[in-house]
């Protein structure tokens, strides 16, 4: 059987958020040599930008690997409504409850978390394939769920 060309969907989203780096795990004098400004009690912020892509073959019918809206939707839903305007430590159970350091690595994984299944679950024929998230311009990560 011949699939349709196999194509990347990207859609990108930015947000707003504050935290500080901080480990329970560490002394108060290695998280100050560690974490440096970024262990500042009062906290920073930063403007992060999103990209998530996903990958799937295009319909026939619809011209359309997914719907680009529904996908916006996904992200506004289980991505955008817990973490912008929001303090990373205090207000995501997530970083608050397992004392997770809201690192950019850790915090990209998190989104995976929350976007695959529902994709999964109402889309049989797309994956997520990448993120890629901004802490700020110079300050990149990306994972594909390994
Ligand atoms: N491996 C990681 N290292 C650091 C992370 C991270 O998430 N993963 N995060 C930070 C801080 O959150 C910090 O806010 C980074 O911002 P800053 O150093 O101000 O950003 P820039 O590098 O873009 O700033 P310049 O001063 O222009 O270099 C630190 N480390
Ligand atoms: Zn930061």
């Amino acid at each position: 059987m011949s699939h349709s060309p196999k194509v990347y969907l990207t859609r990108r989203e930015t947000f707003s958020a504050s935290h500080r780096l901080h480990s329970i795990h560490l002394s108060d004098s290695d998280n100050i040599q560690i974490f440096n400004k970024c262990n500042n009690p009062n906290g920073h912020g930063h403007n992060y930008v999103v990209e998530i892509t996903v990958a799937g073959h295009i319909d026939n019918k619809t011209g359309m690997v997914m719907n680009i809206s529904n996908l916006k939707e996904l992200i506004q839903i289980y991505v955008l409504n817990l973490l912008d305007h929001k303090h990373l430590d205090l207000d995501v159970e997530y970083f608050r409850t397992k004392n997770i350091v809201s690192t950019t690595e850790n915090l990209i994984v998190f989104i995976w978390k929350q976007l695959s299944l529902p994709i999964q679950q109402q889309y049989n024929n797309v994956q997520l394939y990448e993120i890629k998230l901004y802490e700020t311009e110079k300050n990149i990560v990306t994972y594909r769920g390994e």
